[in-house]
């Protein structure tokens, strides 16, 4: 048994004959942040996309290696119980046409629940743990696009936990969000440590010294650097990591 939530051996991957991430080598301790850092289109986003399955519905994506999630290896672990498994929030705010409310109770539905005060019960509870509730709580029918931007980017977080994941992967969720709600994330990542695993894509170098424990430089596909946060950017090892975070690149 490894007490790592998520180990990543060798991975290569790719689109058609086109090598995206090569040799790919991660641990991640769980209730841990991890952020993964480096210039566009080094492969962060695929990386995420990997670990979700999500690049199979590509049906050029190939991948070579071994992901273990929880103790379990990939290729036991069907779609259904890896989406459960492995939440994702994405750049851009993406809630269902639908109510607060039923942008919650969606999820919980598909994977099976029936009784409506269990699901009730849950909804209220994951507006709360993402500190939205009081804000909506007086309206939770309205459309969930009546939200701002910040407060449909925390409903994304409430739907994604809803399901009980043990991991959820944030691809620079701040990205489209002003400095106050991009400080409610931050503040909220920090509190859902406490349950979830979590990796987290940014382009911002401050938000990752804010929020995460280990930070991973990616570059050409490659992680070139992984290490504590501190660590990586107070004394970086490679010449690489230090051009990329003190902005001589990228
Ligand atoms: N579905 C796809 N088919 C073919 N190539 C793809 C696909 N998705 C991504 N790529 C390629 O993979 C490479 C890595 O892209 P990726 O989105 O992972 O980078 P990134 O580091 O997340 O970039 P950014 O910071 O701009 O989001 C890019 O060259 C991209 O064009």
């Amino acid at each position: 048994m490894s007490e790592n939530m998520i180990d990543v051996k060798n991975l290569n991957t790719y689109f058609n004959s086109t090598q995206i991430l090569k040799n790919i080598n991660i641990n991640i301790k769980p209730n841990t942040v991890t952020a993964l850092i480096g210039p566009s289109g080094c492969g962060k986003s695929t990386f995420l996309r990997t670990l979700n399955k999500m690049n199979n519905l590509t049906h050029t994506f190939k991948m070579t290696g071994e992901i273990t999630i929880d103790n379990e290896p990939f290729e036991n672990i069907d779609d259904v119980a890896l989406r459960k498994k492995v939440g994702m929030v994405f750049q851009k705010a993406n809630p269902f046409p639908k109510s607060i409310y039923e942008n919650i109770a969606y999820g919980l539905r598909i994977h099976g629940m029936k009784d409506e005060d269990k699901i009730n019960d849950i909804v209220i509870k994951t507006l709360k743990d993402v500190a939205l509730y009081d804000e909506i709580k007086d309206d939770i029918h309205r459309s969930a696009y009546k939200l701002s931007g910040g407060q449909q980017q925390r409903l994304c977080i409430a739907r994604s936990i809803a399901v009980s994941p043990k991991i959820i992967l944030m691809d620079e969720p701040c990205s489209a969000l002003d400095p106050i709600s991009t400080l409610k994330i931050e503040d909220l990542i920090y509190e859902l440590k406490k349950d979830y695993t979590i990796i987290i894509v940014t382009h911002n170098m401050q938000q990752a010294t804010r929020v995460s424990d280990n930070t991973a430089f990616f570059l050409n596909g490659e992680i070139i650097e992984i290490g504590d946060t501190n660590e990586i950017f107070l004394h970086p090892k490679k010449q690489e990591t230090e051009n990329y975070i003190t902005g001589k690149f990228g």
